[in-house]
């Protein structure tokens, strides 16, 4: 009999954990490559695993694919990996037990890591060589992202007609970590056409059972559940399983009472799991109807917005907008700090922006800063957020403390690396990059969390992301513009630009770039900054003429400000007509530089207005 009319017959018993058990063994490698280097231990794990009840099994192929092979220099082995896995399974099987070839998810929650495109490629070669090896079906397990799940069903189906089963995977029960409900994802992964639709891994038994209880039975697919054998414990740096298979057994029943015809296990599962669930469920007629609980509703996501000031991409489509940094200060003495950001506030910006740690070199907390600002003088601050210190628990819980703080303008970089900074040993964290950090804080403005948990309300986060035009190729650069645009960012902010051409090229090169850009001038203050920026930071040129300026008032300290200041000002003259947004960026706190600069922008978007409306008169 095919697998096909099996799972419409009778429940169905899948294996348990391959990884954990090989594991167990004290072999800590690729698991996959074990295939051919250890394969008497891998085939002895499938023959318990058949030998237990199962009559599903799944090849040892779950990480057998380039891009994860990749990581162990094995990439060129795909196929090798595959076949042996495949003629282990079923040398194990004989032909007692369906073999169905596992592929495992790639994305975890950060998706700019593997584009869709590497997605596909790599799932088409770990397909051919299944189709090959000729399995009795395909299983796709633990996915967390959906994209990519319904990615790669959809290829599978166009390329086969064997049996596919789609298992997704939760952080949270009964969502996943876009926040699509679990009822919702199963039906559209039902839509493409998958036989067996279904959740494994993350989540114990528990937590499956609570997730499943709110889904109906599917309309035509089976379902299927592989829970993890409990939660993991962390004993002597390795994670644990501790369960008694007995709970197991019991966990099953409800697993089938709530409509799963194909019940397995996943991670920290072993052959006495299995064997206790196939005691109980194993071949039962399936349950043909269910009834879905009728649960109070869980509070609405607020939509109403708090009072708040306009947001700086509002600001910069409608007109002039001015932003200044003032970085919070390398020292505990923040008198000037203080001073800086009350004089900015009196001169009239509409932001002050504090970097995060910027050149990966430690300052006070910019949220600690923006905090005080805010309160003191009503300011609103633009955080910058980068990701190279804070894994994702840090992120999140520092964006829900600044929507709580009433800080909403913030800036999503990836961020220096700390290779550069002070501390070139630490770790540079780098869960996310720039793109899925903008694309998750646009998910808490969904009011989802970044592992799909309702919120219960939404901040109102307006997204900047970093411009740097001082690259070879502007065109690559504005290419990651377009590409922050899809992942949700709402305007830019550009790095300091140093000469009037380039401020025209960046326009012409970004003109068809609706959202706003904020664009950099950082005044020069001596001729000894101006060499450093132009011969030491990475991709700042400064022209000759402006190095001789400054290097005329090289040993007067007032004379070369003034200097700087001034070549900032034919900067602005040059930029005002192209783009609605300065960024000005105060060197070393010399914020009497960056007052003065706001002053002049205030006065010449002045005098284009009234020279604007008197053209307006005279042409009436
Ligand atoms: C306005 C502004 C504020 C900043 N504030 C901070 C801060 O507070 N803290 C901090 O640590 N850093 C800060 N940075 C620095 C920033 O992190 C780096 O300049 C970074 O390389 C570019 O921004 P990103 O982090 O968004 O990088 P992403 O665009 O996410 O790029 C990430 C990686 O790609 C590389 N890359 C970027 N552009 C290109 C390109 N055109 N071609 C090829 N490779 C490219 C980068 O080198 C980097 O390794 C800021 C930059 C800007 C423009
Ligand atoms: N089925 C695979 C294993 O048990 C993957 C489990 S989810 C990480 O090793
Ligand atoms: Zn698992």
């Amino acid at each position: 009999m095919k697998l096909h009319e099996a799972l419409q017959e009778r429940t169905l018993i899948g294996d348990g954990a391959m990884g954990t058990l090989l594991y167990s063994y004290g072999i800590d490698l690729c698991f996959e490559e074990l295939n051919l280097s250890h394969s008497k231990e891998v085939l002895n794990v499938h023959k318990a695993y058949v030998h237990a009840g199962a009559d599903v099994i799944q090849t040892n192929t779950y990480g057998a694919n380039y891009v994860k092979l990749a990581r162990y220099g094995l990439e060129d082995q795909v196929k090798e990996i595959n076949t042996a896995a495949i003629k282990l399974a079923k040398e194990a099987a004989q032909n007692q037990s369906y073999v169905v070839g596992t592929v495992g998810g790639i994305r975890g929650i950060q998706k700019q890591t593997t584009p869709l495109e590497e997605v596909k490629r790599s799932f088409r070669e770990q397909l051919y060589c299944m189709l090959f090896e000729e399995v009795d079906g395909i299983l796709f397990e633990t996915y967390f992202d959906l994209e990519e799940l319904l990615t790669v069903v959809e290829i599978a189906k166009k390329e086969t007609n064997l049996p596919i089963i789609a298992q997704v995977s939760m952080h949270e029960p009964g969502v996943l970590q876009d926040g699509t409900p679990l009822t919702e994802a199963l039906e559209l992964i039902e839509e493409l056409g998958a036989d067996v639709v279904g959740v494994n891994c993350r989540l114990g038994p528990y937590h499956m059972i609570q997730a499943l209880e709110e889904v109906p039975l599917p309309k035509k697919a089976v379902l299927s559940a592989y829970p993890n054998a409990s939660l993991p414990d962390y004993e002597d740096g390795r994670l644990v399983y501790p369960t008694d298979p007995t709970y197991f057994q019991k966990s099953a029943i409800q697993l089938y009472e709530q409509g799963a015809r194909l019940i397995g296990g996943c991670c920290g599962t072993t052959p006495d799991h299995i064997q206790a669930i196939a005691e109980s469920v194993k071949g039962r007629a399936p349950i043909t109807s269910k009834t879905i609980p009728v649960r109070e509703q869980p509070a609405a996501i607020e939509v109403t917005e708090k009072e708040r000031k306009p947001h700086l991409h509002e600001l910069a489509h409608q007109g002039r907008s001015i932003i200044v940094e003032l970085d919070p200060p390398k020292r505990l003495k923040t008198d000037r700090f203080f001073q800086g950001a009350k004089a900015l506030k009196d001169a009239g910006v509409d932001s002050v922006t504090l970097a995060d740690n910027s050149l990966a070199s430690p300052r006070i907390s910019n949220t600690a800063m923006a905090t005080l600002i805010h309160k003191k003088y009503d300011i609103n601050p633009l955080v910058h957020i980068s990701c190279r210190d804070r894994n994702l628990i840090g992120l999140q819980s520092h964006l829900m403390g600044l929507h709580t703080l009433g800080i909403h303008e913030v800036l999503a970089v990836t961020g220096d690396p700390t290779k550069i900074g002070d501390f070139p040993g630490a770790t540079s964290v780098y869960d996310l990059s720039s793109f899925d950090l903008i694309h998750y804080i646009k998910q808490l403005n969904k009011g989802i969390s970044f592992s799909g948990k309702p919120l219960g309300e939404k901040t109102s986060f307006s997204v900047a992301a970093a411009f740097n035009p001082n690259v070879r190729n502007l065109n690559r650069a504005v290419g990651r513009l377009e590409k922050k645009i899809k992942y949700g960012a709402d305007y830019f902010i550009s790095q300091p630009v140093y000469s009037e051409e380039q401020i025209l090229e960046v326009y012409e090169a970004t003109k068809h770039i609706e959202s706003p850009i904020y664009i950099g001038v950082m005044p020069l203050t001596s001729s000894r900054n101006a060499e450093f920026l132009h011969n030491e930071v990475p991709g700042i040129t400064l022209s000759s003429e402006i190095r001789d300026r400054m290097d005329l008032y090289r040993d007067d300290p007032a004379l070369s400000k003034d200097e700087g200041i001034a070549i900032a000002k034919s900067l602005i003259d040059a930029a005002l007509d192209l783009f609605n947004g300065i960024y000005l960026i105060t060197p070393f706190l010399r914020y009497e530089m960056t007052v003065e600069l706001t002053n002049y922008i205030q006065e010449k978007t002045k005098e284009r207005q009234e020279r604007k409306v008197s053209n307006g008169i005279h042409i009436i």
